[in-house]
């Protein structure tokens, strides 16, 4: 049975960069969606935006929605401090199965809790199942029309406090209009648009930051 992009990508990376070090898997990903296959990793332009924003917000529990490949996992989870924790939720078993082995081999699985199944299902169970109490950061880059639902999912869980910071990917690219148009009107958001391009191509995109006021 043939290999799929996501194997290959991963093939790649456990060939090509250091077992344990994040920043290699990161910059070897990048490296192959630039030069053999394009894949929708976050990338590096984009990638630096979500560096700084993951900083500012130095969480102690972050949630990503979409882990794919594990690009932007491995790239979240190299900046937590010690004892802080990211969860990722991903449905496709395949993409799942790549991600847990490139978590992995970066050396960051201690930080991170690769959730399988649909954020619709697992965004109800973070208190009680998983433990947490509110989320300090999010990042969203799944299918683009759940951003909205999700988000007010994460509300109506009372997993959002004030000062929670979620992070947008595509929000020119492939778009997500709605959720634009949801958190900009919002008044317990406070939104700040990321201008950029899609991940190793010239097209225009952008990322939405929308902080949580309480
Ligand atoms: C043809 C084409 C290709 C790429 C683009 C440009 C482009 C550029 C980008 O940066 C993109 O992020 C995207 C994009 O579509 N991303 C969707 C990403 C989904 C991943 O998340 C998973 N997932 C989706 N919904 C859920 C869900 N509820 N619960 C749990 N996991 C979910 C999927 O299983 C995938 O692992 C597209 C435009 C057009
Ligand atoms: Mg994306």
């Amino acid at each position: 049975m043939n290999q799929s992009k996501e194997q290959r990508i991963l093939n790649f990376v456990l060939q090509n960069a250091v077992r344990g070090d994040p920043c290699s898997v990161v910059d070897a990903i990048d490296k192959y969606c630039s030069q053999k296959e394009w894949a929708m990793n976050v990338g590096d332009e984009k990638g630096k935006i979500l560096d700084k924003t993951v900083e500012e917000a130095n969480p102690s529990v972050a949630l990503e929605l979409g882990t794919y490949c594990g690009y932007s996992a491995v790239r979240i989870s190299r900046l937590l401090k010690a004892g802080a924790r990211l969860l990722t939720v991903e449905f496709n078993p395949e993409f799942a199965a790549v991600a847990k082995q490139m978590i992995e081999f970066a050396g960051v699985q201690d930080k991170v809790k690769l959730l399988q199944g649909p954020s619709e299902e697992i965004i109800p169970q973070l208190k009680k199942k998983y433990e947490v109490d509110t989320l300090d950061f999010v990042f969203l880059d799944h299918w683009k029309d759940r951003y909205t639902p999700d988000t007010k999912l994460l509300q109506e869980c009372n997993l959002l406090r004030k000062g929670s910071i979620l992070l947008a990917d595509n929000v020119i690219f492939p778009g997500a209009p709605d959720f634009l148009n949801y958190v900009r009107k919002s008044p317990h958001f406070q939104c700040t648009n990321y201008p950029s391009h899609l991940e190793y191509m010239q097209v225009e995109d952008a990322m939405e930051k929308a902080v949580f006021l309480g």
